[in-house]
């Protein structure tokens, strides 16, 4: 028998950041596969799909000015522009999840992370994904060939400033192997469903246990 099933749980949020290329796309994918109690945030954007990817399992697509729409009706819980497009975490998603207890994935940058910091910092858990080097992150970017070599460029120039941020994260991983990679984040979401914080109905289930000592 899981806490789950003695305790109540309040749903966290799980937010992965990294410089383009590092591997939260497929880390979180791996998280997904393998946990049925995580959902992902899908967000919106402005950005082109690239070839395989899926409206509303991917991104929401949508254009410039129905983003702006969106974010004056309140409807993003955190928005930012990022490499020249703007990304949207839609709102309505993800309270409806957490009010469930389910726990919310997101694959966002540093400015939605301050964002959701501000709003939601109790149930906010913050992992930053590093490359091993600056030589694999390129090779990343050219092996996934789903973006022009100008694109690869400016996402190569901004990883820097993306790193400079690794500071304001809980949990750092550093994405070499991506198995093990995965079994760290992994952890990382066990450990955090366990925080006493989180538990509900606790004081209650304690003191029936002590009631029968
Ligand atoms: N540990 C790893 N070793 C080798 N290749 C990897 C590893 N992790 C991810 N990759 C590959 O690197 C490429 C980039 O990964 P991914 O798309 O997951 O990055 P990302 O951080 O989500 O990028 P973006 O921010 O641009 O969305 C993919 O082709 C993926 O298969
Ligand atoms: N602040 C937000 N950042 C987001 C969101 N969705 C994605 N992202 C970040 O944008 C870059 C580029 O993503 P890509 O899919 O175009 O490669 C990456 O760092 C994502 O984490 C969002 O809703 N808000």
């Amino acid at each position: 028998m899981s806490n789950k099933e003695l305790v109540g749980r309040r749903g966290l949020m799980l937010a992965l950041s990294s410089p383009s290329g590092a591997g939260k796309t497929t880390l979180s994918r791996k998280l997904l596969e393998s946990d049925p109690q995580i959902t992902m945030s899908v967000s919106a954007t402005t950005r082109k799909p690239r070839p395989g990817e899926v409206e509303g399992r991917d991104y929401y697509f949508v254009s410039t000015e129905d983003f702006g729409l969106m974010r004056n009706r309140g409807e993003f819980l955190e928005s930012a522009k990022v490499f020249d497009n703007y990304y949207g975490t839609p709102r309505a998603p993800v309270e409806n999840a957490l009010s469930l207890g389910h726990d919310v994935l997101f694959d966002i940058d540093w400015q939605g992370v301050q964002q959701l910091d501000e709003v939601a910092h109790e149930d906010l858990v913050k992992v930053f994904v590093l490359p091993p080097s600056v030589q694999d992150l390129e090779r990343r970017l050219n092996v996934r060939a789903q973006d022009s070599a100008e694109v690869v460029a400016a996402r190569m120039a901004k990883a820097s400033d993306e790193i400079s941020h690794y500071q304001e994260y809980d949990y750092i991983i550093i994405n070499d192997d991506v198995e093990r990679a995965f079994g760290e984040l992994h952890s990382i979401l066990q450990a955090e469903r366990l925080r006493r914080r989180r538990l509900t109905g606790l004081s209650d289930f304690v003191k029936r246990l002590r009631d029968t000592l």
